[in-house]
């Protein structure tokens, strides 16, 4: 590490351990890396243990893809050999395309998750070579320790933003990743380069509309002193202030009333009538100039009244210091946050809390980690379960809640209401009702599978648990939750040695069904930790189903079966093909037939 490089690393180890950089060293970090870093901090990116987030595959506008896949596959082609790899991401940091064949990049690049759908937001993983870019909306190069996130700090990133040539607006963000050694500052020059070619090529497949709206607002902005901004229907030209003046203000709806206007209506008030509003206590519109082609009106210019002076800040709102809302189960997702905390809210004000829920979806780990918000600890939390199989007799389930009672426990759990049968739900419900005149009667949380119907009989009994209910959603509804509770889970079976899961494999995970939810996954991870050698996790590694796209076709239930019996064998066996073979009764020739007709690689590990 260069001595520079050293003095970067000492200032961001202070600003982890204490929250500041002293004075004399942050004179020796750049001022677009410190401010990154302060932003990453505030809004909270994790970065002792990041992951990135999966948001789907189709995130990129159409024309940037259309328009970058040249220029970045040439680009690609020129530094083979290099060991660099090339990301084109859209405007939210999302991974739309990646070039990386080389072997030395390919696997650091595959570690952090850093492949197609994947958000390398500086909010997700702090000071980052695509992140950075959309905040600060300028090219940047990060290297080494300047990343904060220690799982970056073997790469240098060099990120240029690439605008929409016409209207200005952000369409993406084009990032080189190297190796940290590799940095050099005229990889910015080189970058920079390569987003003006895709903004020209951007340019050329603009429409003729587009163009002729551009032409008028240049011819506008030139002899108007007043605010104007060009408004079609899917263009919006602006400056920088008049955009931010706009902001918030829906660009659908701006349309129309221009629209209305430029079409007959003489003013706003004659818009606003014809049910179009969207000017502001900050500003109104005191023109509009409708801009035809072939007497068809396909946009207008229009010129903005200012009441208050347009606020000066930078294009994004200052970050604060809220922490973002955080979930104690693995998993982000909107969905997951919301019943987190209703749950915990209902638990605050000390009601009983009903979870519902698909079997295996995590209820009963929603409920501790309910539980652990509130004052009742762990140790003197009892948990009775109506489904466990030692109680022969539900009508024992009582007895047992009442045993535990009598221990005087700060919560009670009460699991799989569902297995009680009618007279068992009415006891269990009068225990309950009986509590609640006592003081110092425990915290009360349930909760039931709703796989099946539940019995009738239960009914009083939910209303006396239920009093706040939460509904946790199967896992199939929660697509952004599937990577990060498989890389807990990993973390949970790995047994502290290197272990992770390969983009890939996370794909496969992402599109599965998970009938059996959380439990489904826990068991295949626990498998798949306990069989894979080396440290990643293929897609190859999955069960057959779950591979996705990574098989080729369709297999038959019988060809499903003999796979299912040859992958299994060569996992019993340590991938020995020789052993696996005999184990089934075939030959090696057999087998490597076999996997080849299967098109699988008979070289490569699948187990
Ligand atoms: N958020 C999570 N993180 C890690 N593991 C989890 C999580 N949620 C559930 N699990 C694991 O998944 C399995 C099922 O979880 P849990 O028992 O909480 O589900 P449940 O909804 O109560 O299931 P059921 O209704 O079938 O009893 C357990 O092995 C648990 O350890």
């Amino acid at each position: 590490m260069t001595t520079s490089m050293k003095v970067v690393d000492a200032a961001r180890g202070h600003l982890l351990a204490d929250g500041v950089v002293p004075d004399r060293l942050a004179r020796r970090v750049r001022g677009d890396v410190l401010q990154s870093w302060k932003r990453s901090l505030m809004s909270g990116a994790e970065l002792a243990n990041p992951t990135l987030t999966f948001k789907g595959e189709h995130h990129a506008r159409a024309a940037l893809r259309l328009a970058a896949d040249p220029v970045l596959t040439r680009l690609a082609t020129e530094l083979s050999g290099l060991d660099a790899g090339v990301l084109l991401c859209d405007h939210e940091a999302v991974v739309v395309r990646r070039w990386a064949s080389d072997a030395g990049i390919l696997p650091m690049m595959d570690r952090i998750h850093s492949d197609v759908g994947f958000c390398i937001s500086e909010e997700t993983i702090g000071t980052n070579g695509v992140g950075s870019v959309i905040e600060s909306g300028q090219a940047i190069q990060i290297s080494g320790p300047e990343h904060l996130a220690e799982a970056l700090q073997g790469f240098t990133c060099v990120g240029v933003p690439v605008h929409h040539p016409i209207t200005r607006r952000l369409e993406g963000v084009i990032t080189m990743n190297c190796r940290a050694t590799s940095g050099n500052p005229l990889l910015t020059p080189l970058m920079t380069s390569t987003a003006q070619e895709v903004e020209s090529r951007l340019l050329a497949q603009a429409t003729t509309s587009e163009r002729l709206l551009l032409d008028e607002y240049l011819v506008a902005i030139g002899s108007r002193r007043a605010p104007v901004a060009a408004v079609g229907q899917d263009i919006f030209i602006a400056g920088p202030k008049v955009t931010d003046l706009l902001e918030g203000v829906d660009r659908a709806a701006l349309w129309e009333y221009v629209r209305a206007v430029a079409m007959g209506a003489s003013d706003g008030a004659a818009a606003r009538g014809a049910g179009v509003a969207v000017e502001s206590e900050r500003f109104r519109i005191a023109r509009c100039k409708p801009v035809e082609r072939d007497g068809r009106i396909i946009g207008a210019i229009v010129e903005l009244e200012v009441d208050r002076p347009a606020p000066t800040t930078s294009r994004r709102p200052a970050p604060t210091a809220t922490p973002k809302s955080t979930s104690p189960l693995p998993g982000k997702s909107a969905a997951l946050l919301s019943v987190v905390s209703h749950a915990t809210r209902l638990a605050a004000t000390g009601v009983p809390v009903l979870i519902e829920g698909e079997a295996g979806v995590g209820k009963l780990a929603l409920a501790r980690a309910v539980l652990a918000s509130t004052d009742a600890a762990p140790e003197r939390t009892a948990v009775v379960d109506a489904a466990a199989g030692w109680i022969e007799d539900p009508s024992r389930f009582v007895s047992l809640l009442r045993r535990e009672l009598e221990l005087e426990p700060q919560a009670v759990v009460l699991r799989h209401l569902e297995a009680l049968t009618p007279e068992a739900a009415a006891a269990t419900s009068a225990l309950l009702e009986s509590l609640e005149e006592r003081p110092g009667a425990p915290r009360v949380v349930a909760t039931l599978t709703t796989n099946g119907v539940p019995a009738a009989g239960l009914r009083r009994l939910i209303d006396t648990v239920g009093v706040g209910r939460v509904t946790l959603p199967p896992l199939r509804d929660r697509a952004e939750d599937v990577a990060p509770t498989a890389i807990a889970l990993l973390e949970r079976h790995r047994g502290g040695r290197p272990l992770h899961f390969a983009s890939a494999t996370l794909r496969c995970l992402m599109r599965a069904p998970w009938p059996g939810n959380v439990r489904q996954m826990d068991a295949l991870v626990r498998g798949l930790a306990s069989t894979v050698i080396g440290p990643v996790i293929g897609p190859d590694a999955l069960p057959l189903d779950l591979q996705g796209n990574a098989r080729k076709r369709d297999l038959s239930a019988i060809e499903e079966l003999e796979l299912g019996a040859i992958l299994s064998a060569l996992r019993q066996h340590n991938g020995n093909k020789v052993a696996a073979a005999a184990a089934i009764g075939i030959s090696r020739s057999t087998l490597y037939r076999k996997l080849q007709a299967y098109r699988l690689d008979p070289d490569k590990q699948y187990f």
